[in-house]
């Protein structure tokens, strides 16, 4: 009995997961936890009849010295515990490193026939024949080798357990395999592979375990790393992150195509997985796909904060919040770029009776809609008005929005914030509903045990919490509305403050400026320190997300109370490392 090996975890593999257990436990899912799981038992399960074997034929051993001494199938405890430690780094590695990245844009719909496959598309297809057949040779190559029984058997028993289930995962997902940037894809498997040579280097010095002769070739990757332990640990962190880019491509088209999977739960059986996985590419809807890709490029070019935040959330909730932005935007762009009172009056009837149509028939399919959009609307705001996730969505909340856009167009004739009940109301009708509909969609996605009241109780507190933010919003732009002909603050505010509408369009900064916006700033800061605790009872899953999504924002309120804040086209901004600190530091409360 000994507890070198034991001593291996305690120094090498343990203190790595607790490190990125600790770093990743603000934004640790149900559904994190649910694929490490998944990923672990099939791991062990998988490995332990191989491993088994290798021991009983004596291809590698462990001296009894060096073990504390229950074994499970001949395999020693500290070797099962270290299936699961690494499965759980290697899988923790990559779900941290592709956070950030909005999966769904690595869908590609591939279709064989009539419709011409652009060159990339045909190549994509070349590059996955030509990785089965690498990949079909090697289990050949490999079965010979153990077959042969000589210097090359254990090289051969790793690639015939290995390449197999490889085959098969790069066979289902060689989509996400390819298409995913290096750092979601090669990233995860170097870095656990190189440590784990070092680790195996040491091990093998110290004799913790063995690789008998005869049946290895005898080269060295470098003085202490046998080729084979080499193969081995880069196989094995492979076949862990292809095992995640595979569940994630799974979910990815769960999330993605609600036609194909019109109830897809948070946590999806294997069954399902599956099923999902074996969805022919060609059955992928493209006008979802371009939907989202259109929604991404908006909110990485409108809105720093709300781009940030967006990575924190996870997969059905992330696609229509986004999907959500796009239709605002788009709603308000088309409003406020309108060349005149009439045009701009003109597309908010034209988006009531988008609204009209799109929630006046069960029928999700009805094609009345799409040639209504294509008649009526310029082609790069189509797809946010087709894509909106209408089913999850209550029809009252959008409509509101159009009607606070409504109370913009007053600007033209007199000026409709009289009073701070009418910037109440205004802002309600903007940012409240926006507010409304985020909260819709996260009860509507993740389940939860709250009442009816109790959830109505958080709604109303966040459609205040979107006051607030709104009321951040205005005074930020005190400067850039007035260049359009427009003033937020309250005409009762400006008396108060001896000044009038007119003043305030002609000299937008100043002292008595400074003192309305730190009043509205202020106004801003109560209202969000009355909703903010609402955000926490919300489903676990949206906490931390909204949380950085309210306080992103917020930030500029902040931001607007120093001195000497930088301003960029007429606004406050906030920098980019006190973005990603604030991010980070509400992750973590
Ligand atoms: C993470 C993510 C992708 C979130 C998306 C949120 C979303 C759908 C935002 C829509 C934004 C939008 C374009 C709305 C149109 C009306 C409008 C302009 C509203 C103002 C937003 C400002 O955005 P921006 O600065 O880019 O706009 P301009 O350049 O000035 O045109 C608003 C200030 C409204 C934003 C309000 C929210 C996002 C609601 C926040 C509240 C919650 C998420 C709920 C909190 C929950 C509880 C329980 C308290």
């Amino acid at each position: 009995m000994g507890f070198d090996y034991a001593l291996v975890h305690v120094k090498y593999t343990i203190p790595p997961a607790i490190l990125l257990t600790l770093f990743y436990r603000p934004l640790f899912t149900r559904l994190d936890v649910y694929k490490v799981a998944f990923l672990v038992t099939i791991a062990v399960l998988s490995t332990i009849p191989w491993d088994s074997y290798l021991i009983q034929t004596g291809i590698w051993s462990y001296p009894s010295h060096v073990i504390v001494g229950p074994k499970l199938f001949d395999i020693p405890l500290e070797e099962v515990f270290f299936f699961v430690i690494q499965t759980y780094n290697s899988s923790l590695l990559y779900i941290i490193l592709s956070r950030p990245t909005f999966q769904p844009l690595y869908l590609r719909v591939e279709r064989q026939s009539s419709q011409p496959l652009g060159p990339c598309n045909q190549q994509w297809r070349w590059y996955k024949r030509l990785g089965q057949l690498v990949l079909a040779v090697t289990i050949g190559w490999g079965w010979h080798q153990v077959v042969d029984n000589g210097v090359g058997t254990y090289t051969g028993l790793i690639l015939i357990w290995a390449a197999p289930f490889l085959l098969l995962l790069w066979s289902l997902a060689y989509q996400f395999i390819l298409g995913l940037p290096l750092s979601n894809t090669v990233l995860p498997i170097a870095l656990p592979t190189i440590y784990l040579w070092i680790v195996d280097t040491l091990a093998l010095k110290r004799g913790t375990w063995v690789i008998n002769s005869g049946t290895k070739y005898g080269l060295h990757l470098w003085d202490g790393l046998e080729i084979e332990e080499a193969l081995f640990f880069l196989l094995t962190n492979t076949l862990i992150v292809f095992g995640q880019l595979a569940f994630d491509n799974a979910l990815a088209i769960l999330y993605t195509f609600p036609k194909l999977f019109p109830s897809a739960a948070v946590l999806p059986s294997p069954i399902v997985l599956i099923k999902a996985l074996f969805t022919p590419t060609s059955a992928y809807d493209e006008a979802r796909l371009i939907g989202l890709q259109e929604a991404v490029v908006r909110l990485k070019r409108k809105s720093r904060s709300f781009y940030l935040a967006s990575s924190t959330f996870q997969g059905q909730l992330r696609s229509d919040l986004m999907l959500l932005y796009s239709f605002c935007r788009v709603a308000d762009d088309l409003v406020d770029n309108a060349s005149s009172a009439e045009d701009a009056k003109m597309w908010i009837a034209k988006l009531h009776r988008f609204l009209d149509m799109a929630y006046s028939n069960e029928d999700e399919s009805d094609s009345s809609i799409e040639p209504y959009v294509v008649d009526n609307f310029p082609r790069d705001t189509r797809s946010a008005l087709l894509q909106l996730p209408c089913s999850r969505l209550s029809r009252q909340p959008l409509q509101d929005l159009l009607r606070g856009f409504d109370m913009d167009l007053a600007f033209n004739s007199a000026p409709p914030i009289q009073t701070e009940a009418d910037l109440q109301v205004y802002a309600q009708r903007v940012a409240g509903t926006v507010a409304q509909m985020c909260n819709e969609l996260i009860f509507h996605i993740y389940s939860t045990s709250l009442s009816l009241k109790d959830q109505r109780r958080i709604i109303q507190s966040g459609n205040r919490m979107g006051i607030a933010l709104q009321y951040v919003n205005i005074a930020r732009d005190i400067s850039v509305d007035a260049k359009i002909g427009r003033v937020y603050l309250p005409i009762t505010w400006l008396k108060g403050a001896g000044k009038t509408y007119d003043s305030i369009l002609q000299s937008p900064e100043g002292a008595g400026v400074e003192e309305l916006r730190s009043k509205l700033l202020d106004k801003a800061f109560a209202l969000y320190e009355e909703a903010r605790g609402a955000i926490e009872e919300l489903p676990a899953e949206a906490r931390g997300p909204i949380r950085v999504a309210v306080e992103s924002y917020m930030e500029i309120g902040r931001v607007l109370r120093q001195k000497g804040y930088a301003v960029k086209a007429g606004r406050a901004t906030v920098p980019r490392w006190r973005r990603l600190g604030v991010a980070w530091k509400t992750l973590n409360r």
